[in-house]
């Protein structure tokens, strides 16, 4: 097997047709993630397949859901290696997307990927989300903010639902068992003028692993009061 077998497998399970353009641009992402990662820290995920799932088909899951039409402008908060925002924009160049992260030898990187890839309508930036949703630059400024592997749902929608829209979507990207976390993130998802529409439980191509897909509607503005300084969103979830 070439090394992108797995995902070319993958990808026809979710119903996506790469274009030879799409295989050369994951095939170069997949290089450059491990050229660099031996650098920085990037991602513990080294494997060909093991990248091939748990990074870009997982990502790529996301597609599933109904709201990736049209011209969106999407942010992609704590994305690390650009996940899952990198293969959402080689498939979807009709999004707008933002790469946001608190480490800037990521942004870095993310820099080095849009520039080989030759990606257009995407930027990465350094900053923690809890700052730059205060800016009105990006308050409520994106049609969807995602997040995979970052936070617990509480702290989560601290960081992600300022940055979203009135009729826009919140993505949190979780594990298989999620009621708890969905229990106890109620009334944080509530106060900051979300609404749950749908959890999607999805079995990840070519593989046995679980995941899970949130998806929060905005309903009402967030008010000013969040999201908190000092750490609290972290440290003292709402
Ligand atoms: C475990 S990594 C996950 C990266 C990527 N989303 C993935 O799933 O592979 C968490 C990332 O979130 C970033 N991060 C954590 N807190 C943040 C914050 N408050 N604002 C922006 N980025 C943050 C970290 O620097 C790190 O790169």
């Amino acid at each position: 097997m070439t090394n992108i077998d797995i995902l070319l497998k993958g990808t026809q399970d979710l119903n996506l047709k790469l274009t030879e353009e799409d295989k050369a641009r994951f095939l170069n992402y997949k290089e450059l993630l491990k050229e660099w990662n031996e650098k920085i820290n990037i991602t513990t995920i080294t494997q060909d397949s093991e990248i091939d799932i748990k990074h870009f088909l997982d990502s790529l899951t996301c597609l599933s859901l109904d709201l990736f039409e049209g011209n969106k402008t999407l942010i992609d908060i704590g994305t690390g290696g650009g996940f899952p925002g990198i293969p959402l924009k080689i498939m979807k160049d009709n999004l707008n997307i933002t790469l946001l992260d608190s480490l800037n030898k990521r942004i870095n990187f993310l820099n080095e990927v849009i520039k080989v890839l030759d990606l257009k309508g995407i930027k990465a930036i350094h900053g923690r989300a809890e700052e730059l949703s205060r800016q009105t630059e990006y308050r409520e400024n994106f049609s969807i903010a995602i997040s995979r592997a970052v936070a617990s749902l509480d702290t989560l929608s601290e960081y992600c639902l300022p940055f979203v829209k009135v009729g826009g979507h919140f993505i949190a990207m979780k594990g298989p068992d999620i009621e708890e976390e969905l229990n106890s993130s109620r009334n944080a998802i509530k106060l900051l003028g979300g609404n749950v529409v749908e959890t999607k439980i999805i079995t990840l191509p070519e593989s046995d692993i679980v995941h899970s897909l949130i998806v929060i509607e905005k309903i009402r503005q967030t008010s000013q009061k969040y999201p908190r300084g000092g750490g609290k969103p972290r440290k003292n979830p709402l």
